[in-house]
């Protein structure tokens, strides 16, 4: 094989070179030097392959090389399993931690386009005598790095699109095996500490997912097409001229799956969640400082916005009213507290939502949550802002089927009939229906759990009748005291225009008995 015969005529150059340096003594240095160079030249002529080497660390040694990372862990997923010797490693943050790569002084092969490329892990020992108390890595004196060969023919297609290939592919594995994190605005401490992190974060294993979330099938699809489109969308925003970036607001009853939705939409979208707590960030620069450390594939939610601050401008409480007011539970004082400590305003938010910073980064998702939608100031959700806007209501049949199946495994039964008519009647939260669905002990079995959902849903049908009857009761009694509080006005009216002509009357009398 035509390879082979080079690496052969390879060990020839390094036998011709051994013997180089044995003779090296007896020539003067500046020979020596040209005769390397003169070497070198004849090899490079003869060899048509290249050679391209990744180490494993940049700089001094200091940090690790992301495109030795992503190399090593394309090679594990592509190719690394057709090795015979791999080696074992453990990866931080990841959902699968240990990796499997090729070992020390393997090789495989791989293919782009037709052209076969050809890889292989190696290992030099550095100059263990040379010491540098500032590296973390001198303990080891080896160094590693991954060696690409390719004929020089193809040089184009590998240094151009090939290796750019296996970066990304690199990385998009890295972040598709990565375990979400969910993070939190630490909250402000006045005068910022150098370099103190603004968020704090903890593993996010939250068990939702769009197949376990309980809602309209249709509008569900919906959303995930619209999600998949926008994690697609570099190039289309990029051409329309818009930032990478979309907005959802998601609102609806205590209870209807908004704060599910979140998880289902993070898992899906492979994002890690920026969960931002209004009331802990203390002016508008603190949030623009908060928005540039959030990088890009990442969710940043802000959820009961109404309640978040008072950015609705209907909230304000006139002085009487708070004078009136009984007194709180000192939970909730200090929560106001907290939220009155906060200097962000309305155009704060509208800027950190689509101000000119929010598109730095790109691929970026914001979502607000509420429970009143009508409350919200039109600025802060318009389309562009707040993109989709997604309700989430009381449960439905799909959203009960999804139920069903997540918490009693059955697809189908011969209540489903009577549940589905009773759901078109109530107004039950998925939440309500999920308790209710939920095995309370052992002896419990799938007609048990689905005949307290009925009695639940029965319940709820009677307490809403019996509402929608007092308030009937209370608008026509209402209606009632309108009625009569009009006619008396009218019967005061008139009493009041005939005490006035009588007086009247009573008045032009008397000025004629004066006259006279
Ligand atoms: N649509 C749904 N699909 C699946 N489970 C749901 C759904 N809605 C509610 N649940 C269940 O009810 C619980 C509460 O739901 P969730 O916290 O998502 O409601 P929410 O709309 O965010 O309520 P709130 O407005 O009070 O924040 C969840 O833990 C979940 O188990
Ligand atoms: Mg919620």
């Amino acid at each position: 094989m035509m390879r082979e015969r080079w690496s052969q005529m390879g060990s020839l150059m390094a036998t011709v070179l051994f013997m180089y340096t044995i003779f090296e003594r007896f020539f003067p240095s500046s020979f020596r030097d040209r005769l390397q160079a003169y070497a070198q030249k004849v090899a490079n002529h003869f060899n048509p392959y290249i050679q391209i080497t990744f180490p494993e660390f940049s700089g001094e040694r200091l940090k690790k090389s992301e495109a030795y990372n992503a190399i090593q862990i394309y090679l594990s997923a592509n190719s690394s399993q057709r090795a015979k010797r791999l080696k074992a490693e453990v990866v931080k943050d990841s959902q699968n931690p240990l990796v499997l790569s090729m070992d020390d002084n393997e090789e495989i092969t791989d293919e782009f386009q037709g052209v076969k490329v050809w890889w292989s892990a190696k290992k030099v020992s550095s100059n263990p005598q040379k010491y540098n108390p500032f590296s973390y890595y001198d303990s080891s004196d080896e160094k590693r790095f991954y060696k690409l060969t390719f004929h020089r023919s193809y040089r184009d297609i590998i240094t151009m699109s090939y290796i750019k290939h296996v970066l990304e592919e690199g990385k998009e594995i890295e972040l598709t095996n990565r375990q979400l994190k969910l993070y939190t605005n630490n909250p402000s401490s006045g005068g910022y500490g150098y370099k103190q992190s603004k968020w704090s974060h903890i593993v996010f294993e939250h068990p939702a997912s769009f197949e376990t979330l309980a809602m309209d099938q249709k509008r569900k699809e919906d959303i995930l097409k619209d999600l998949a489109k926008f994690k697609k969308g570099k190039e289309y925003y990029s051409k329309i001229g818009k930032a990478w970036k979309r907005g959802y607001l998601l609102y609806g009853p205590p209870g209807t799956g908004k704060s599910t939705m979140i998880a289902a939409i993070a898992k899906f979208m492979n994002y890690d969640v920026y969960d931002l707590e209004l009331t802990a960030v203390k002016d508008n620069t603190e949030l623009k400082k908060l928005l540039i450390e959030t990088p890009s594939k990442s969710i940043t939610v802000i959820e009961d916005i109404d309640c978040s601050l008072d950015l609705t401008g209907q909230r304000k409480k006139k002085k009487e009213e708070v004078d009136n007011e009984e007194p709180k539970d000192p939970m909730r004082k200090n929560e106001e507290e907290s939220s009155k400590s906060s200097k962000v305003t309305l155009s704060g938010l509208l800027n950190f939502i689509d101000g000119i910073w929010s598109a730095c980064g790109g691929e970026r998702i914001i979502i607000f949550t509420t429970n009143y939608v009508e409350k919200l100031d039109p600025a802060l959700i318009r389309r562009g802002r707040m993109d989709k806007h997604i309700e989430m209501s009381y449960c439905c049949f799909d959203a009960f089927k999804v139920l069903a199946k997540n918490y009693l495994d059955v697809e189908s039964h011969l209540l489903f009939g009577r549940i589905g008519t009773l759901l078109q009647e109530t107004e039950m939260s998925p939440a309500d229906v999920a308790e209710n669905l939920m095995p309370k002990s052992e002896d419990e079995d799938v007609e048990t759990c689905l005949e307290n959902l009925i009695n639940a849903l029965k319940k709820n049908k009677e307490e809403n009748a019996n509402k929608k009857e007092e308030e009937e009761a209370e608008e026509i009694w209402e209606e009632k005291a309108k009625e009569e509080y009009t006619q008396n006005k009218e019967i005061n009216r008139e009493n009041g225009r005939r005490r006035r002509t009588e007086r009247l009357g009573r008045g032009e009398s008397q000025r004629r008995i004066y006259y006279e």
